[in-house]
């Protein structure tokens, strides 16, 4: 990245069923970062989504979308994400879940830690993180998966489950995506035990968690069981040492 010009920046927005989200949303991010390209990756969402978003970009030349024939998991939603990001040369890629419960004015400071380090990961977990809106049930879920993540993957950071992160498009280019296993919400850990594989450094930044303001999560418990068992097979890979050597690069706190 050419650290003293403004980077180019391309931030992914991952939906279904988001388009009340998305009518507030975008309007936000333009205004934290003027600057950045926007890309909807759509699954043919039945509210009008991806229509929604055709129209905007009438008139609007930072927006761009993808739109996929159906849902096709968060996963490979994203990864479509990163691999536009990489086609087109943009030096970082800001994902945030389109529901505002990755508050956009946090995203200014995801960016800034990019200059530390080569994944910025927005974290509930580290001092000054916060949730907002959760019962303890969902608490006691997160916090359970982080742990199960953090204990298979040998992760560091604190908070391995949320999409709220910025990757130097660079170092992810160095990924094979065709290794990932996770077509779901198992991908949020399986991109971190991915980018420190290709030696990647880390640093967490805090915000503050929200809960979604429209629409309801798509996560079900097949798709819960699904990510568990994903971990459970990496983990494996990892005691195992299998396709490419750790490298020893994990955090650059
Ligand atoms: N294109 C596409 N988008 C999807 C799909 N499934 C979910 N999304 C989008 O992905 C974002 C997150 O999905 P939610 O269903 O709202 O996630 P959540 O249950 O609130 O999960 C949160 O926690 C997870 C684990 O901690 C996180 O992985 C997730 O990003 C989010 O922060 C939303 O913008 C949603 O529209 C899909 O199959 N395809």
């Amino acid at each position: 990245m050419n650290e003293s010009a403004t980077p180019r920046l391309l931030v992914t927005l991952c939906t279904y069923n988001e388009k009340e989200n998305l009518e507030q949303l975008i309007p936000e991010i333009h205004h934290h970062l003027p600057y950045a390209a926007i890309l909807v990756i759509d699954d043919n969402s039945p509210d009008g989504t991806g229509d929604y978003v055709k129209s905007l970009k009438k008139t609007d030349s930072r927006i761009h979308s993808i739109h996929r024939s159906g849902k096709l998991g968060l996963g490979t939603a994203t990864i479509a994400g990163f691999q536009y990001a990489i086609e087109n040369h943009y030096d970082l890629v800001l994902n945030l879940d389109a529901d505002f419960s990755h508050p956009p004015r946090f995203m200014p400071d995801l960016v800034a830690a990019t200059e530390q380090a080569d994944v910025a990961i927005g974290s509930r977990y580290v001092p000054g993180g916060k949730i907002e809106g959760w019962g303890p049930k969902r608490y006691f879920m997160s916090g359970a998966i982080n742990w199960y993540a953090r204990l298979l993957l040998r992760l560091k950071s604190r908070d391995c489950s949320g999409s709220f992160r910025c990757y130097r498009v660079p170092k992810l280019a160095e990924i094979d995506f065709k290794l990932l296993r996770a077509k779901g919400y198992a991908f949020q850990e399986e991109i971190l035990y991915r980018c420190r594989r290709v030696g990647c450094t880390f640093q967490e930044v805090p915000f503050t968690f929200e809960e979604r303001r429209y629409g309801s999560s798509k996560i079900n418990m097949k798709e819960a069981f699904s990510a568990l068992w994903v971990m459970f097979v990496l983990g494996i890979d990892n005691l195992q040492g299998k396709r490419v050597k750790v490298l020893p690069a994990e955090s650059a706190k």
